[in-house]
């Protein structure tokens, strides 16, 4: 019988539940986003546990890539068949949000990397929707939906990512044939990264330049089929593979595509933002030009609340391994404090908590906030796009990059033992790190809403009506924001700094222009300012919306929950005012005192959070199953797990390893 069997759970960890001092459940319900989704995941995460397909019969570790990738295409099979089957009447698969929200926390039962299946719900999907005419979406959806056909979404080339409209492939219209004739010209024109594409899938979304008429109209998506849908050989005129070990991402198969000349019918172009008639002319349908954007835009959201996901499972993790070991010995009369006391450590831990809350909070505000606007775009009126377009790459940028930061902080935070693939952490940031990159990377999206940001400052110096999410810009004509220590204080002071901030980038593109530089060089120049002042931007945005979330939440909860919740969200305000003191200085009143009192109220507060802390992850409602953690299970017996895992490691299943008898003995015999 292994050792994990016969221990109970680990005292330490029993007395921070016993010590917790609010209802950990009455959390769960409101970060669920209501009891009934809180009761209606379990019963999802229910039924895919119990049927034990998320169960490998050796570790992943320990695998080849090649069985790797098989074994997670057993695992996305059985996947989508609970999601089909058993799922469906529980989450309304029609809707995106928190359904597949709690479908992608349950997948993680399954996948400790990733699914090859996730293009095909994650953009080829969504794409389908948002591109397609209705004829096209009835033909298409239901094949993509009951997985008749398996899809991706081709868009990135070895010589452009970032640059849409520089991409090279080509799709010419030929209306002898009515079809179009994609190709590829060049070696950099090859799609290279599609999830899926490698091996996994028979269809995809390909972004190509539009030719017709010997005119370019620019990138727009068709739907192409690579494979043959029974043997599933790569079709004529089809260079299709996978493109080798990356940081993370092994099961998920990303390929590259070439295309030599090869044909698809007229209406496997995605037409509901513009179409190519029979004859070949060119029609624009929609309103916006970066409406075939869209898929990008909406997954962008989506990775707001999944790097509040992968953060909660980190700090759950940290936060559980904290409060077992024990390290150290300041007081000489007493025993080794659990390391969750040091100061230093709750410092790198409760941001990480904090920051959870108010990226998940703020993402949900995001959508309610702007679900009455997407059904505008949907009936066609496209004038709130700018704006949520600005919102929504600030939002992706910082979150993702304050996920990546901190994951990274929860495996310092838990030690060598962090480094361990077993303690779940690694595997986390190699994650959350792309997500830093993919769909569009960090600098690059807060520059879009840098954008965003001049013009509307342009507008509040000619006094004209601003959007709601910049209206606080008009603060950067007006006197030094006073500084107030209160929540509410600081979330104007951090709209005051981001308003001085973009003041200060105006005042320098237009002092450089004057001095001689075009309105391009200008800009240029200015942009690591410009990336600065939108971060600022977001991080306004963000305290604002986890304040007033958290208000909102907390309206009728019990008075502890709402301490506890009030306490995080205090936390973030005061932990990013004193990172931010140099530009508070700048742009607000703060003093010296305010400052040594802010750094006080932060320690004070976070003395505050450390009894319920444990409490406060568990909240997450984090099954073991989820978090694949030797470090942060539930029974906190870590030092057991961590045994158990290295003797199941191949590298124990004999005494003696081969190689001592070719190198080893060789070698030292020789050295006699
Ligand atoms: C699991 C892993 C899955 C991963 C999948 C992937 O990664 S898939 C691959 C993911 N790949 C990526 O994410 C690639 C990232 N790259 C991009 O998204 C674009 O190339 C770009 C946005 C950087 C520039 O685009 P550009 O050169 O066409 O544009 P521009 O800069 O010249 O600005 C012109 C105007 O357009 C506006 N506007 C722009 N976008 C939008 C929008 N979505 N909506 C509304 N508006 C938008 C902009 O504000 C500006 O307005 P203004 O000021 O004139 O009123
Ligand atoms: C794990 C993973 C999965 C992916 N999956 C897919 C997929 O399924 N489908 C797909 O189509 N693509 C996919 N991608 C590709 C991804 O979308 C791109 O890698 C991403 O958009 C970044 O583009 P890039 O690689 O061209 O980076 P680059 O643009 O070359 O970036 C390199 C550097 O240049 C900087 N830079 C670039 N342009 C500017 C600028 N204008 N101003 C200032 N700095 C700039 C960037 O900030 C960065 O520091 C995936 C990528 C990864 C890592």
């Amino acid at each position: 019988m292994s050792q994990l069997e016969k221990m109970e759970v680990n005292p330490d960890l029993a007395m921070e539940r016993a010590k917790c001092n609010f209802n950990i459940m009455e959390l769960t319900h409101i970060l669920d986003g209501g009891e009934e989704n809180t009761v209606r995941r379990k019963k999802i995460e229910d039924i895919a546990l119990n049927s034990g397909a998320s169960k490998d019969a050796f570790p992943e570790e320990h695998m080849s890539p090649k069985e790797k990738y098989e074994n997670a295409v057993r695992k996305s099979c059985i996947f989508a068949d609970l999601v089909k089957n058993d799922f469906a009447h529980l989450t309304g698969l029609e809707t995106f949000g928190i359904n597949s929200n709690v479908i992608r926390r349950t997948a993680d039962a399954f996948f400790k990397e990733v699914s090859p299946f996730l293009l095909h719900m994650g953009m080829f999907v969504p794409t389908i929707m948002g591109q397609c005419t209705s004829d096209q979406m009835s033909y298409w959806l239901p094949r993509a939906m009951a997985m008749q056909i398996i899809g991706t979404y081709a868009q990135t080339e070895l010589g452009h990512g970032t640059f849409i409209r520089g991409l090279e492939t080509t799709a010419t219209y030929d209306p002898e044939t009515e079809e179009f004739v994609l190709h590829s010209p060049t070696l950099s024109s090859y799609k290279w990264w599609a999830g899926g594409l490698g091996n996994t899938a028979n269809y995809c979304i390909v972004v190509a330049q539009l030719y017709t008429k010997g005119e370019c109209h620019g990138t727009h998506p068709f739907i192409v089929q690579i494979r043959d849908e029974d043997t599933h050989m790569p079709l004529p005129g089809i260079t299709v593979g996978e493109i080798g070990p990356k940081m993370g991402f092994n099961t998920a198969d990303n390929g590259f595509l070439g295309f030599d000349h090869y044909r698809i019918p007229r209406d496997h172009m995605m037409m509901k933002n513009a179409q190519v008639l029979k004859d070949g002319t060119y029609v624009k349908v929609a309103r916006h030009g970066k409406l075939t954007y869209g898929t990008m835009v909406f997954v962008r959201v989506m990775l707001v609340s999944e790097a509040a996901f992968n953060l909660a499972k980190a700090c759950t993790i940290a936060v559980r391994y904290s409060a077992i070991r024990r390290q150290s010995k300041p007081k000489p009369d007493e025993g080794e404090p659990q390391i969750l006391d040091y100061a230093t450590q709750q410092h790198k831990l409760f941001i990480t908590i904090a920051t959870a809350h108010a990226l998940q909070l703020s993402s949900s505000w995001l959508w309610r906030s702007f679900s009455a606007v997407l059904t505008e775009m949907k009936e066609g009126n496209t004038d709130k796009l700018p704006e949520f377009h600005a919102l929504s790459s600030c939002l992706k940028a910082v979150s993702t990059s304050d996920a990546a930061y901190l994951i990274e902080q929860c495996r310092h935070a838990c030690g060598g033992h962090g480094y361990m693939i077993s303690s779940g952490i690694p595997h986390l940031y190699n994650f959350v790190s792309a997500t830093r990159t993919y769909e569009g990377d960090y600098t690059v999206l807060l520059l879009q809403t840098a954008r965003f940001l001049v013009k509307a400052y342009e507008q509040a110096e000619a006094k004209q009506p601003l959007t709601p999410t910049v209206s606080y810009l008009k603060l950067a004509f007006t006197r030094k924001e006073p500084w107030d220590s209160s929540p509410a204080g600081i979330v104007r002071s951090f709209q005051a700094l981001a308003a001085g901030k973009v003041s200060t980038c105006v005042k320098n593109m237009r002092k450089r222009m004057r001095s001689g530089l075009s309105e391009v060089e200008a800009w240029e120049t200015s942009t690591i300012q410009l990336v600065s002042a939108a971060e600022a931007h977001c991080r306004a945005v963000i305290s604002d919306a986890y304040k007033s979330e958290t208000e909102r939440l907390t309206a009728n909860s019990s008075p502890n929950v709402k301490i506890v919740m009030e306490q995080l969200s205090t936390l973030y305000l005061y932990y990013w005012a004193l990172e931010r003191i140099g530009d508070l200085l700048l742009y607000t009143s703060i003093s010296e005192k305010d400052i040594v009192e802010l750094q006080t109220a932060y320690e004070e507060l976070l003395q505050k959070i450390r009894p319920n802390a444990v409490g406060i992850v568990e909240a997450f409602d984090l099954r073991d199953e989820l978090l694949h953690s030797t470090l942060g299970s539930y029974d906190g017996r870590a030092y057991e797990r961590l045994m158990d895992e290295a003797l199941r490691s191949p590298m124990n299943k004999e005494p003696i390893n081969q190689s001592y008898y070719k190198y080893l003995r060789p070698m030292m015999k020789a050295n006699l």
